[in-house]
């Protein structure tokens, strides 16, 4: 019986506020949607040093990064936008240790809101700050008084996103206000709103399973196809975690004289 694979899950963090104490927290659709399709989620708050990111990476199958506030693009050598509200500054060193990390590792990973932005931003693309500035025309892809805002979605056929939802009208959570502008070497796009706005992307490297969302598969929305997307996360983890295990007892295996 296979084992269940096990996959890492970044938190979110608040610093202490005058009555309240800080917090790491995760919203509930992240690891639920893990443990619907077969994974077991590992929440792991932000990481203090490489160490620690190395030793975590060494105890899961695979990760996935969830959303959150903006990633600061001075970490990228771009300037602050007044519309940015960046990420706490602790968490996103962590999630750029991990990114990293698990990019040379080539882990299987897995993407939503900020997480896919930080995929592609890793990976040597950069990010449109403000839709409303870098694309007028873009239909809202941001409600603050509605969290589970949808738009459509138009999906590449040949693709992972394509294989999930098929044919016929696509609707998806949105809360974003940026978004993928230049895409990383090694990706590609597998889908978009109607208006041109980079939805998704996956990496079209062999030996790395990595795929992207702008929009929030796990929100409490989503419908039984966001749910096919997990699934096959969870599945990619699985295949690669055997694979793995069957090399390293191939390399162990010693002839017999
Ligand atoms: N802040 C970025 C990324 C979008 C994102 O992750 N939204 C999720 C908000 C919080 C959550 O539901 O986890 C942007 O606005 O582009």
């Amino acid at each position: 019986m296979p084992r269940k694979p096990l996959i890492g899950i970044n938190a979110d963090f608040r610093a202490a506020a005058r009555t309240t104490p800080a917090f790491a927290y995760i919203g509930e659709g992240y690891y639920q949607n893990i443990i619907k399709a077969g994974g077991v989620p590992v929440i792991v708050p932000p990481q203090v040093d490489e160490e620690s990111a190395h030793r975590v990476l060494d105890a899961v199958d695979g990760f996935m990064f969830i959303g959150g506030a903006d990633l600061d693009p001075r970490n990228d050598g771009f300037m602050l936008h007044p519309s940015v509200r960046p990420l706490n500054p602790g968490r996103e060193a962590s999630d750029r240790m991990l990114m990293a990390e698990i990019a040379e590792r080539r882990m299987p990973v897995f993407g939503i809101g900020v997480g896919h932005q930080l995929l592609n931003v890793q990976q040597g693309g950069n990010l449109f700050l403000h839709l409303k500035e870098d694309l007028p025309s873009a239909v809202p892809h941001l409600d603050l008084q509605d969290t589970n805002h949808r738009h459509t979605l138009d999906v590449v056929g040949d693709s992972l996103i394509g294989r999930v939802y098929g044919d016929g009208e696509i609707r998806v959570t949105s809360r974003h206000h940026m978004a993928i502008d230049e895409v990383a070497p090694g990706f590609r796009v597998t889908a978009r709103c109607p208006d041109g706005v980079i939805e998704a992307i996956e990496s079209e490297m062999i030996d790395w399973f990595a795929i992207g969302t702008q929009f929030h598969p796990e929100s409490d929305a989503a419908s039984a196809l966001d749910i096919r997307i997990f699934e096959e996360f969870v599945d990619a983890v699985r295949d690669s975690s055997e694979r793995s295990s069957e090399t390293a007892d191939t390399d162990n295996f010693h002839l017999v004289a």
